[in-house]
């Protein structure tokens, strides 16, 4: 990292199709002794797409959750076509009668019911005099809105049998659903995140539709490369501030990342160079795996076989529903596997619990932290320290004192923007609670990290130090098996990637030999029975 420096921009004229649709004024946010907002304005023009970009904890999800009117602001305005809101007023039902309409990263979709009924759900079903349901004239008005969001999909197909991208183009289709004329503003947070590269790209020309036929779109995200695609315009937050604003035509990733961190940019580059330790670590493998599978039946597969050498990163690629995810959980003994022979460091391993994997030292980042990695009504220290406890009994007593500092150490290592190792951790930011969990698992040095979608959520500059600890760790010799949906993500960071698709590993890609095209290629080619492998899959 460079000197701190104060980076000034021009304010330059936005693109997009009309006037200000949202102009937001001076608003301003704080959570006890923690400045979220400090009076920040953004200006989304008519039929425009507006990304707002900005580093773990910068204040992204805090402005949308005032526009929704889930937190009252402290200070500002917000001019909606020209009416204008006092921020602390908004509620929820300000927020709809303003014409806001979101869509959060859990869609709030059941799968296991019919799309028509899942557009019910939200708008209540259409009902006869005597209060019986009008199935077909659900059922019409959702196929109407089916085709003019180009989903290719009947109105009483399930849920959980669409693609990715088309479950989040059905919340979309569903959260304008009542519009006329394109008076509303569609908030998007994060839609990506869990998408894979072709979904996103489907996703991402959708949106481009909608915004040119004059949809006004707020896009939160941390993928710039989705941002080039299809943004008209950027704000850059950075603690609380507006770090910058333009053009997106105007402002490339090294401008965007130096307004997102105060700090002259490196050059573009999602990992950092190799250190000269991890060079000759690799270059003299031990010539024994740290991990073997071989034939173990995992949801789509008949048989997985696979290894992971000592200092090595391999990754799996796949599309939604080829099974990545349960591979990994299968190894760290969190579903049960059918069958199959492992073995780890040499001797024979049966997964049988998470405890059992952490015992034979095995760690496992998870895809859904809300869910499956985060206590978040714990504190950061209670959260990073759970994997070494026992390292800090001291007859018959927690040595608190030694656990806080040790949780200093992780936040500063791993620049987690926190009020202190007390705080608690549903009042961090997304990517924040992730890098806790990373955090958590990395002080512990398993031999084997298994992690699925690891920088989900995280900030560019976030990720490249996360990459950082994961060269770290391999120089000291772990293994470490890997699930991403972001190719760059996986070209970047792992030796070896084996590609999963039709329910088999069908190939292998070196990043150091093969050009990243050909992985993209292996991943996407046609995948002819997709629906039934999501229903079985992921
Ligand atoms: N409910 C809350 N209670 C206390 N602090 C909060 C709360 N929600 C957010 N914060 C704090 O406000 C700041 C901004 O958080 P916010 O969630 O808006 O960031 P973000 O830009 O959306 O980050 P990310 O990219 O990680 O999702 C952070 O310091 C966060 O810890």
């Amino acid at each position: 990292m460079g000197e701190t420096v104060t980076v000034q921009y021009e304010s330059m004229a936005i693109r997009g199709h009309g006037p200000a649709a949202i102009s937001v004024q001076g608003l301003s946010k704080q959570f006890g002794g923690t400045q979220a907002l400090g009076g920040v304005d953004v200006d989304v023009a008519a039929g425009s797409i507006h990304a707002l970009l900005g580093g773990n904890g910068s204040g992204k999800s805090t402005l949308i959750k005032c526009l929704a009117g889930v937190y009252p602001a402290d200070t500002g305005t917000v001019s909606v076509h020209g009416r204008i809101l006092q921020a602390s007023e908004i509620s929820p039902k300000v927020a709809a009668a303003a014409n806001f309409r979101f869509v959060h990263q859990d869609l709030a979709l059941f799968d296991s019911m019919s799309i028509a009924e899942n557009f019910a759900f939200a708008s209540g079903f259409p009902t006869t005099k005597l209060s019986s349901i009008r199935w077909q004239a659900l059922r019409d008005k959702v196929a109407t809105l089916l085709e003019d969001y180009g989903i290719a999909a009947r109105p009483t197909d399930e849920v959980g049998a669409l693609r990715p991208s088309e479950k989040t183009m059905v919340a979309i289709a569903r959260a304008l659903a009542d519009q006329r004329g394109g008076e509303y503003t569609l908030i998007l947070d994060e839609p990506t995140a869990s998408l894979p590269e072709d979904e996103t790209r489907e996703l991402m020309s959708s949106l481009r539709r909608r915004a040119d036929q004059g949809q006004t779109i707020v896009l939160v995200t941390h993928k710039f490369r989705e941002v080039e695609e299809v943004a008209d315009a950027i704000t850059v937050f950075r603690d609380g501030i507006v770090a910058g604003a333009g053009n997106a035509r105007d402002m490339h990733l090294g401008q965007v990342i130096e307004m997102m961190s105060g700090v002259q940019a490196e050059p573009p580059g999602m990992a950092p160079e190799p250190s000269a330790a991890v060079e000759s670590f690799r270059a003299q493998p031990s010539g024994e795996h740290i991990l073997e599978v071989r034939d173990m039946p995992v949801g789509p597969h008949s048989a997985v076989n696979l290894r992971v050498g000592w200092g090595e990163i391999v990754g799996l690629a796949g599309l939604a529903g080829s099974g990545r995810s349960r591979i990994l959980r299968s190894i760290f003994g969190d579903v049960a596997a059918a069958g199959g022979n492992l073995v780890l460091k040499g001797k024979p391993y049966v997964p049988s619990s998470p405890r059992g994997a952490m015992a034979r030292g095995i760690g496992m980042v998870p895809e859904n932290r809300s869910r499956d990695a985060a206590f978040v009504d714990m504190t950061v220290r209670e959260n990073s320290s759970i994997s070494v406890l026992g390292s800090y009994w001291k007859k018959c007593f927690i040595n608190k004192k030694a656990e806080q500092t040790a949780t200093q150490a992780l936040i500063d290592e791993h620049s987690i923007r926190t009020n202190g190792t007390e705080s608690l951790v549903s009042a961090l930011s997304g990517g924040n609670q992730q890098k806790v969990i990373m955090a958590r698992w990395m002080q512990r040095s398993p031999d084997l990290l298994l992690l699925d979608e690891p920088t989900q959520g995280v900030d560019v500059m976030s990720r490249r130090e996360i990459y950082a600890s994961l060269e770290q760790l391999v120089s000291r010799g772990a293994g470490v098996l890997m699930a991403s949906s972001d190719l760059d993500e996986l070209v970047d960071v792992c030796d070896r990637i084996l590609v999963l698709r039709n329910g088999s590993i069908t190939g292998e890609f070196v990043p150091s030999l093969m050009d990243r095209s050909q992985l993209a290629a292996m991943v996407m080619s046609e995948d002819t029975d997709h629906r039934s492998k999501i229903k079985e899959g992921k």
